[in-house]
Parts: structure tokens; sequence; C-alpha cells
């Protein structure tokens, strides 16, 4: 067993475990993460976010100086990127100290984003840029056939813009829409919209390696940006409702920003299984 510390985070209730080992000391192994993400046997989160010296992240070639957010889900596997978890990860390092601005640049697997405080105290992401896929695709859920749209936030989501027929609040997101694997060869996180008015939407989703989570930044940005394109595309701004709350997103020549609240809720020690002695 080992000993190591860790602090407890979450944006609109989309929740994280954050680790800080500023030189990558030790291998994060994917069990040492379901672990920590498990909610009856371990500290219980949606994904584990774990901050390093990007000068430690093999295969980055950027500022070595800059903090890595290396971001798990929850069944262990890597994601690019996490919206949520980018603006807990910035209230994360401003709150240990561990930077001196509340303006943020942060290496990730998706590359440079951005993160900084806004005076009423939410979070603002700056999530990079946001591609609307061309191609017509469907997903199958629930042994229903659904038109999406494919958009890709740095991480892949299939966006569904439900018929006025289906109640999103009726959804039964327990398993895993079914997709296209040749367009989706790493998996996607799937999102299923409701459009309440021009630039209001709700939402759910089942996310890619944690099921269906409270709310999904990366998400929200890609059903904004599905629903701009039904609207003649790609800019503009809206509110998006999940079920742990509410973000606003804007797109400006297809770069999206996320703005939402990002809190740490506890701090403390945790002992971890160390995998090698299984
Ligand atoms: N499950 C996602 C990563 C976390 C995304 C979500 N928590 C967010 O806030 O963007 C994936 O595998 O791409």
């Amino acid at each position: 067993m080992d000993t190591w510390g860790f602090a407890k985070g979450h944006g609109t209730r989309n929740d994280f475990v954050l680790l800080k080992d500023r030189t990558g000391s030790a291998p994060l192994e994917p069990e040492q993460v379901r672990f920590l993400c498990d909610r009856h046997g371990g500290i219980g989160a949606d994904g584990v976010i774990r901050a390093i010296k990007a000068a430690h992240v093999p295969g980055w070639d950027g500022d070595p100086d800059l903090w890595f957010m290396d971001y798990r889900n929850a069944d262990g596997s890597l994601a690019e990127m996490c919206g949520n978890g980018l603006r807990v990860f910035g209230r994360f390092l401003m709150e240990e100290d561990l930077v001196d601005s509340k303006d943020l640049v942060i290496a990730t697997r998706a590359g440079l984003r951005g993160v900084r405080e806004l005076p009423d105290g939410r979070m603002c992401a700056h999530m990079g840029a946001v591609r609307v896929g061309p191609e017509p695709i469907s997903v199958v859920h629930a042994g229903r056939r659904y038109p999406a749209t494919v958009v890709d936030v740095g991480n892949p989501h299939a966006v569904v813009l439900l018929p006025e027929a289906v109640e999103l609040d009726g959804l039964d997101l327990s398993d895993a829409p079914l997709l296209d694997r040749a367009v989706f060869p790493q998996g996607a996180n799937v999102e299923f919209v409701r459009v309440d008015g021009e630039r209001e939407l709700s939402m759910r989703v089942h996310e890619r390696g944690s099921g269906e989570t409270l709310s999904c930044g990366t998400g929200v940005v890609a059903a904004a940006a599905a629903h701009a394109e039904t609207l003649g595309g790609p800019d503009g701004h809206c509110a998006v409702t999940v079920p742990g709350g509410r973000l606003e997103v804007t797109l400006d020549d297809g770069r999206a920003e996320l703005i939402g609240p990002a809190v740490i809720i506890a701090r403390g020690e945790v002992l971890v299984p160390d995998p090698r002695t299984r």
C-alpha cells in the first residue's frame, strides 16, 4: 500500500480525484485509477486528474514549465481532454499555490488550453478548436436509431439532437449507445440534447470510459457546436443545463470558451494498493 495525498473537486458535479506528482515519479496504473474512482471501495469520482510538470511528460515538446493535465476516465482509460476537469484543475493549481496567476496556460494531450478565474468566481476554460464533422452519422440507443453529429473537441463526441417526441428525462443511459467503430475507432462520448430555445439547451451524456455523468464540459461544447450548425453555424452563445448544473458556451470562429463553477471540496490521504504486489 502507498499513502497518497489527494484532493476531490467537481464542476457541475462531474467529479474528480486530483493528484499532485510534479515529476511524474511513478506511473499511474489503470487499476489504481479504477480504485480511486470506485464509489464504494475507493474515493469515488468520474475521473482522476494528475498534475505533472510538462517537462516530465514523454513526448511533450512544448513549454516544459507548464502544468500538464493528466486526465483519466473512471475505467482507467486515457482521454485527450476534459472541459469540467480543466476548470477544476485550474482551481486546484491556484488553491495549492502551484501557480502565481489566475490566468493559466495548461498542457493537455489535446495540446495547449487555457483557464482563468472570472470576477464572479466561476472559471472560464479556453477549449481550443471545435470541429463539426460534415458526414451524417447515427447512433443506436435502446433499439432506436438516432441521427447524430460528429464533433471533435480534442476528444470525440456524437451529438444527438432529440426529436421532440423523445423525452430527454425518460432516456435510460445505463448502457452505452452503439456507435459505428469506423467513425469512432477509439469510442466516443454521446450527448442527447433537447433544444429549449435558440440559446438554451438541456443535455444528458453517456461518457466514454465513465458511463452517464451529471455533466460533461467537452460534451456541452459539442452540443452547442452541433446546435449552432442547425442555425447556420459555427458561432454563437448558449446556456446548457445538465443534471449537475448549468454551463455557458461561447463559440467564435471555430473556437470555444466554457464557463462554469469549479470547486475543491476535500483534501486527504488515501491508501492505494500497489499493483506490483498483487
Ligand atoms: N470521458 C471523456 C473525457 C472526460 C470528458 C468530460 N468529463 C468533460 O468534462 O469534458 C472522454 O473519454 O473523452
